[in-house]
């Protein structure tokens, strides 16, 4: 009940001091209500002030010459908290957008990335609380709304800057946080909300008394992105429920202009501000772009030769899929580069991102993401390389991934790696006025990895399930993709790519199976078979000789990428690249390794054509005879109880790795512990209780999982209660399959 009161009581002071405060327009002086000072006792106008609303068109063009901070009608607090950050000088877009937006007018706001958008809208969302007069009581005054979780971090930490010193409530609502019960108890009391869009949706339906209907700014930082159909139904849901009387205000480096998303969002008038639509560059002039033609099979090579010959540098890797992320983190993590490595995706869960984050906000190191690092994140400035080793979905993600390094005042580069069939990426990065260079690694600097990779995989069999996945997910995302122009599945060299992973056979795909049969030609045949002399110059974009030039900066010497024609900027044509020569499969090269100590029966076994055989197949050949598979009936019987088999049997390989796992920990677990009892032994002299820990240990040791747990989630059960949850041994498993087939067999 005392909400309705106070906004009534607000309304009159409001419209008792409107005068007042229209004419003080609150960019001085002003204390708000909470602060303990009495609101009807304003302090006088200083004399010759540049007084006048903000809303007539005379005073606009009195503040749009202003390009710093201090010159401009803003409040107190929010001026002293940007000159305590050291925010002075105005950039380009907060030059246009600030008067406009202290005006009350809906914004579509689109400059470079790194350029400052975000206070572009910070400070307009402050100032209209302040003006307002905006109180805890007072509820949602104005919501944010981010794509990625990191990134509406970001924000609020920005807001925590800026609006220190004053008395505003804000939260940050994201996904992936436990304490939604205590976020719905406090929600309405925040005045400032900032969020993704599927929490605010989740708060605007679970919330009792949810209520964000006296909102007064709706801010959507990247836009074009929360408008795009990845967002529709969720954001669709929030503008039916938010107040259509609404100052909004869009930002983005790639904004949109369809007229569809913005009518769904009911702007009045925007004004339309692209302060860089001028620019030679649609990208940071500081920003030096490099693409690179490198065969599939090839990627993983120049991605670990990149790392290895940028040691110094803060690298952030861009891939296409969460299990590409997983394997090649994994993956080169074992082999260790030199540098720390770390992983960034969606599938991880909140503190781990939001920890992997600050960690590389703060640390030299190479960070593998996907796209959800691509827009917004602010990396403390100081990313030195961007490499996007998958091509991105279209310029406008190329744009934002790139825009990672050279913020603000910095310098920054990036390569892309292009395959020969995506070629058309670069007639389009072209057209939308990105400056890029052609260049050629330097095949001396070049530092193989597949062959390690395929060691790692016989070494570590979880390893080979991640590249398993990795490939698939790889394939899947080229083939779902919308723009046919450059991505081709059936392009691709899908046996070389397999090998380059480590796999020793290419896995089924399900999904491109229909498609692959009827492929009669592979992309090899339209590659021109290279002459003798350059059989081994696999890294040559094109037999032309260019007069090379390196590519000038602090790491010139160590640098793998060779600057091939800088007056070829994006005009590579596809005649070129066709002439790319082959690689050779990695797994020609290997020399075939037996593993003795592989864990039982995960052996491979081959049938008379190649195919690989699951592990049970060979006893069903000299168990069953051809007879018993003739007769379909049986031989369905036959292939379903197979199944079943190989289930178990895949169930009982993983049993045996985690087995293995636990058994290598206890194993560490008991030295640490023998290191201990040495050091007990010198005062406790009989030294029983190590022993008993010790067979304790060995004792729990013998203990099954449930192989139906989620991967690394482990159901520990005992051994005597193995049978009730489906754990059994493999000479159990044998014995099982034997008698089966010997059953159907009789
Ligand atoms: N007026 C300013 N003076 C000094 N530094 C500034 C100013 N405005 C912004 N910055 C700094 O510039 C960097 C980039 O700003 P911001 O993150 O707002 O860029 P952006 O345009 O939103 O980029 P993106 O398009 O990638 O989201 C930040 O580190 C920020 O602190």
């Amino acid at each position: 009940m005392r909400r309705p009161k106070s906004r009534e009581f607000r309304k009159q002071q409001r419209v008792s001091e409107e005068e007042e405060i229209n004419l003080l327009n609150s960019w001085i002086q002003f204390q708000p209500p909470d602060s303990g000072s009495n609101p009807m006792s304003l302090p006088p106008l200083p004399k010759n002030s540049p007084v006048g609303r903000l809303d007539d068109d005379d005073t606009y063009s009195r503040y749009a010459g202003a390009s710093r901070f201090e010159q401009f009608p803003l409040s107190k607090k929010t001026k002293d908290a940007l000159r305590e950050s050291k925010f002075v000088v105005m950039t380009d877009i907060q030059r246009a957008s600030l008067p406009h937006a202290l005006c009350g007018r809906d914004i579509l706001g689109a400059a470079k990335t790194g350029s400052g958008k975000t206070l572009a809208f910070i400070i307009p969302v402050l100032e209209k609380l302040h003006r307002e007069r905006w109180g805890p009581e007072d509820g949602v005054g104005s919501i944010i709304i981010s794509p990625t979780r990191e990134l509406a971090a970001q924000l609020f930490d920005v807001l925590k800057v800026v609006g220190k010193h004053h008395n505003f409530s804000a939260g940050l609502l994201i996904g992936g946080r436990k304490d939604v019960d205590m976020e719905k108890e406090r929600v309405n009391e925040l005045n400032i909300l900032i969020c993704t869009p599927g929490r605010l949706l989740q708060h605007m339906d679970e919330t009792p008394n949810f209520d964000c209907s006296q909102m007064q700014v709706l801010v959507l930082d990247e836009a074009d992105r929360i408008l795009d159909s990845g967002f529709k139904k969720e954001l669709n849901a929030i503008i039916s429920q938010l107040p259509k009387r609404r100052q909004t205000l869009l930002f983005s480096a790639t904004q949109t202009k369809s007229i569809q998303d913005l009518a769904r969002l009911s702007l009045k008038d925007p004004e339309y501000l692209s302060v860089h639509e001028e620019s030679v560059t649609s990208t940071p002039t500081l920003l030096k772009q490099i693409v690179m033609i490198v065969p599939l099979e090839q990627k993983l090579d120049m991605l670990w030769s990149f790392i290895k010959t940028h040691l110094q540098s803060k690298t952030l890797v861009f891939l296409s899929s969460c299990k590409q992320v997983k394997f090649v983190f994994e993956a080169f993590k074992k082999l260790h580069p030199g540098i720390p490595l770390k992983c960034l995706h969606g599938r991880m869960k909140q503190e781990r991102r939001m920890a992997i984050y600050s960690e590389f906000c703060e640390k030299r190191s190479v960070l593998f993401s996907t796209d959800v690092a691509a827009r917004g994140l602010d990396f403390n400035k100081a990313v030195d390389w961007v490499v996007q080793v998958d091509c991105p979905e279209n310029v406008a993600s190329y744009i934002h991934r790139v825009g990672r390094t050279a913020r603000y005042k910095s310098d920054g580069k990036s390569v892309l790696f292009l395959l020969p069939s995506e070629i058309q990426m670069l007639e389009k990065l072209k057209a939308a006025k990105v400056p890029v260079h052609f260049n050629k690694p330097r095949k001396e600097l070049l530092q193989p990895v597949s062959s390690l990779l395929a060691s790692l995989l016989v070494k570590y069999p979880d390893m080979q399930h991640r590249a398993q996945r990795a490939f698939i997910t790889y394939l899947r995302s080229i083939h779902i993709q919308k723009d046919k122009d450059i991505f081709d599945v059936m392009k691709l060299p899908i046996d070389e790519y397999s090998a380059s992973l480590g796999l020793p056979m290419t896995p089924k795909i399900r999904f491109l199976n229909q498609k692959i049969k009827s492929k009669d030609v592979s992309t090899k045949s339209i590659l021109v078979e290279p002459e003798d002399s350059d059989k081994e110059t696999i890294f040559e974009v094109s037999r032309k000789k260019l007069d090379t030039v390196a590519f000038k900066d602090e790491e010139t010497e160590n640098d793998l990428l060779q600057l091939a024609d800088t007056a070829n900027e994006g005009e590579v044509k596809s005649s070129e690249i066709e002439e790319i020569i082959p690689a050779t499969r990695v797994l020609k090269k290997k020399k075939l390794k037996i593993n003795v100590h592989r864990p039982l029966g995960t052996r491979v076994v081959f049938d008379d054509e190649g195919h690989t055989l699951p592990p049970l197949a060979r006893i069903a050949d000299t168990q069953s005879g051809k007879e018993m598979l003739l007769d379909p009936e049986q031989k369905a019987e036959y292939y379903r109880r197979m199944r079943d088999d190989l289930k178990k049997a895949d169930k009982e390989d993983k049993l045996i790795e985690r087995q293995r796992l636990r058994e290598k920990r206890i194993k560490q677990k008991m030295k640490w512990k023998a290191g201990n009892a040495e050091e007990d032994d010198q005062d406790d002299i009989s030294g029983s209780e190590g022993d008993e820990t010790v067979d304790r240990l060995h004792k729990k040791s013998k203990v099954y999982f449930d192989s139906d747990s989620d991967e690394g989630e482990r159901n520990e059960v005992t051994g005597n209660a193995r049978t009730s949850t489906g754990g059994v041994t493999l000479e159990e498993q044998e014995a099982l399959a034997l008698k089966l087939l010997n059953s159907m067999h009789s």
